[in-house]
């Protein structure tokens, strides 16, 4: 079992704090669900974690590995931006090849979802279709823990459901940190809830939490 240590982190844009010494930890069969407003800084965090956006203070490790650099984390950590960052003019197939594993590729290439877009070319599917495309590359990958920023944005129902499903099945070798503003989905899918709040987390229990917090409508304090 292995298990990502985040810690000590705090990030500021133009002297406003978006996160204040934010500690978390997640361990490889684990599924986190980090639920927050816009704005609130959720994606901030899993760049930090990943090592794409600089911070100004972290203490990363994966089991006794400390992670300072971007390369540190290659094998050990990948994330799933909000934003699209597949090449355009190449077709699925082949970029499943480049990115993954023969076996997985193989088994992947025979996956409901994924057979009829495998020889068109990344440019040619729509938004829903390039997330499904994104969301296996990054799950597949080798490392150990996955960070999905908004995985379900964009996707029809059915294949939120799924998606739901192919996370739960992959949970035993890997570790998750999932944010999206599908909360439903997130609750359903992940075994511990923390909600990001002015800088810090706090980890919360369910929708009723969610709606005293101010992110669901009902008693929403403004103040939060
Ligand atoms: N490069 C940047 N420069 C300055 N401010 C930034 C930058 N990136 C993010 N911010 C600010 O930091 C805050 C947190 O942004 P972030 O994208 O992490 O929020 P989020 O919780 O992921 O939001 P959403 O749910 O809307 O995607 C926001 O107020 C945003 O305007």
């Amino acid at each position: 079992m292995s298990i990502l240590h985040v810690d000590s982190i705090t990030k500021s844009y133009n002297n406003k704090k978006i996160l204040s010494d934010i500690y978390l930890s997640c361990r490889s069969g684990e599924i986190k669900g980090l639920i927050g407003r816009n704005g609130s800084g959720k994606s901030t965090l899993l760049k930090i974690i990943f090592g794409s956006e600089k911070p100004n203070s972290q203490f990363i490790k994966v089991d006794d590995e400390i992670l300072k650099t971007m390369s540190d984390r290659r094998n050990r950590i990948n994330y799933l931006p909000q934003h699209h960052f597949l090449p355009n003019h190449i077709k699925i197939k082949s970029l499943m090849k480049l990115f993954l594993p023969e076996a997985i590729c193989n088994s992947l290439q025979q996956n409901y979802f994924l057979k009829p877009l495998l020889n068109k070319k990344n440019h040619e599917l729509s938004g829903g279709e390039r997330r499904i495309v994104e969301i296996f590359l990054i799950i597949n990958s080798e490392s150990k823990f996955v960070l999905l920023d908004e995985p379900f944005n964009g996707v029809s129902p059915v294949l939120k459901n799924y998606i739901v499903e192919y996370i739960k099945e992959k949970k035993p070798s890997k570790g998750f940190i999932i944010t999206d503003h599908d909360y439903q989905n997130i609750l359903d899918v992940s075994d511990k809830i923390i909600f990001l709040s002015n800088g810090y987390l706090r980890e919360i229990k369910n929708e009723s939490d969610l709606i005293n917090l101010g992110y669901l409508p009902g008693n929403v304090n403004m103040n939060l």
